[in-house]
């Protein structure tokens, strides 16, 4: 499943078109599924349906006369230039029976329902003059908002805050991104009956969906041992961070790890897992870490001024490899590059920032830009830019291979959870998967973990022990995208 731009969603609504698909069944499944939505939803109560001029418009249209055919009270506001499939929908409401009104005299009523079929992904610019006052009118108004593609006006200011989004044919940035995501409320996904083929863009980026994710898991066979299943090296530590190291070899030993090593200036007292085989070292002196046994590494967890000289030691041992936290230094990461040593980076904005050379606000407000940027700059790592959600992009050859997840929420934003993720990915190539699977797949089921423990105070040791329950879980078929009509609680959240 892609990440969709409107842009490519025209073009998809062109493919299926020239693949003999009549539109007009497009606009008649995506009205009768916002009827759905809103009958699901909001049983029982009266609906405003406010129609725009566009094809949004003649979404609202028909979503206007399956309301009313399922028994609800509707009112129906509109726009009058319309033309085409929209067109049609207004002569099959009328055919119904209904009239619709000019929008200039929609007034709310108290307790009403809104269905924002306004403007979807046809905005070039924001709203103006009337459209921005009936957003600021739809926004006041203390009634529910469920809004056909996207809340109206969005990408730009001023948009309609909805309740209830329903992504037609498929997920937009507006859904996923913040600020506009908070905009939506809710996400549900309609199919909308779009062929599958009008839909397959591989140069769109991918969004980790369970399915896709459960395929990746590694199997345990009936005769594994602790020396077969994935041993890490968790490499880091420093005076003022001794639990960085700690939750990085949790991560790894809950994410399915046969054995963790932990190395450590000696110094430290670290409390870490019973489980976990201690290595403690005088100095990261070239050398030090001979003789550890392992499949891969992560490092940078907490090791504050001694981050080269660990990211160093563990280069030496040519292992797959997180780098993390202070290990983040273009220096290191270029070294990997270099060496030819396959490696993950896992920056948070502010982290990405210093390895681009910009400023964390500019890799927040971008983050798929600034996940490309740093892909380009280091050819071949696999780049994990942590937020809500997280970005991946890998240049693996000549193409960019791009995804973005879709779990995870914000109580994970919580000192600590990210050092847990740079263990679970680091077991994940330890099992044996490629860097960029291990990448997509920890990344989903550390954000899954967290939304099936998500309330805010969520601890990052409690968010480690949730992964065996959250694997479990997507191996048995039971988790579903945050997109799926009826998903039960603990299902992913975007
Ligand atoms: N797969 C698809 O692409 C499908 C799309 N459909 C619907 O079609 C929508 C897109 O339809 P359209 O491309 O007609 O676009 P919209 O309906 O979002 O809006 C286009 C209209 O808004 C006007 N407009 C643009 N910018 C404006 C501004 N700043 N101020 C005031 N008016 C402005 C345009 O002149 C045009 O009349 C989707 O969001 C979805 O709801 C569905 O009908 C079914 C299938
Ligand atoms: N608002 C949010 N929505 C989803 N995930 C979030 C959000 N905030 C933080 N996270 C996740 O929490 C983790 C935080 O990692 P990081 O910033 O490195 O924390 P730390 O350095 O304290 O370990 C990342 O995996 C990130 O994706
Ligand atoms: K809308």
């Amino acid at each position: 499943m892609r990440l969709f731009t409107p842009q490519a969603m025209r073009e998809a609504d062109a493919k299926a078109v020239g693949l003999g698909y009549p539109s007009l069944l497009l606009m008649e499944a995506a009205g009768r599924a916002a009827a759905r939505a809103v009958l699901e939803r909001f049983a029982g109560r009266r609906v405003a349906v406010l129609c725009g001029k566009g094809n949004n418009g003649g979404d609202g249209l028909a979503a206007a006369r399956h309301l009313a055919l399922a028994g609800a009270e509707v009112r129906v506001f509109t726009a009058l230039e319309h033309a085409g499939d929209a067109l049609h929908m207004r002569q099959a409401l009328r055919a119904h029976g209904l009239e619709a009104e000019p929008l200039e005299r929609w007034q709310p009523r108290p307790g009403e329902v809104v269905l924002d079929a306004l403007f979807g992904t046809g905005l070039s610019r924001g709203l103006e003059g009337f459209w921005a006052e009936l957003v600021g009118r739809v926004n006041a108004a203390a009634c529910p908002v469920v809004a056909i593609d996207l809340p109206s006006g969005l990408p730009f200011e001023p948009h309609v805050r909805a309740t209830l989004t329903l992504a037609l044919a498929g997920l937009k940035r507006e859904h996923l991104f913040h600020p506009a995501r908070a905009a939506c409320g809710e996400v549900l996904l309609a199919g909308i009956g779009m062929p599958a083929r009008a839909l397959e863009r591989p140069d769109l980026p991918e969004l980790l969906t369970p399915r896709a994710m459960a395929a990746l898991l590694p199997g345990r066979p009936g005769d594994a041992h602790k020396g077969s299943v994935g041993r890490v090296l968790v490499a880091g530590g420093h005076a003022a961070y001794t639990g960085a190291p700690v939750l990085a070899a949790l991560g790894a030993h809950r994410a399915g790890a046969g054995l963790v090593t932990v190395a450590y200036p000696a110094e430290l007292r670290l409390n870490l897992p019973l489980e976990s085989v201690r290595h403690p070292l005088e100095s990261w002196s070239a050398g030090a870490l001979a003789g550890v046994r392992a499949e891969a590494a992560a490092v940078g967890m907490g090791a504050g001024p001694l981050a080269h000289a660990a990211a160093e030691a563990v280069l030496a041992l040519r292992l797959p490899t997180v780098l993390d936290a202070d290990a983040l230094r273009p220096e290191l990461v270029q070294a990997y590059v270099r060496e030819g040593v396959p490696a993950v980076i896992t920056p948070h904005p502010g982290e990405a920032a210093r390895l681009l050379g910009g400023e964390a606000g500019a890799v927040a407000a971008e983050p798929l830009e600034a996940a490309r940027a740093l892909a380009e700059r280091f050819p071949k790592v696999v780049v994990v830019l942590k937020g809500g959600p997280t970005v991946l992009a890998w240049k693996a050859g000549e193409g960019l291979e791009f995804a973005v997840n879709t779990t995870g929420n914000p109580a994970m934003a919580s000192g600590g959870t990210g050092d847990v993720l740079a263990g679970v990915v680091a077991a994940l190539m330890a099992a044996g998967l490629p860097p960029w699977d291990a990448a997509r797949l920890g990344v989903y089921l550390h954000g899954l973990s967290g939304d099936r423990r998500g309330r805010v105070g969520l601890l990052a040791h409690e968010l480690a022990d949730a992964l065996p329950e959250a694997r479990a879980a997507l191996e048995r078929g039971e988790v579903r995208a945050f997109w799926a009509w009826g998903s039960p609680p603990g299902s992913a959240r975007g």
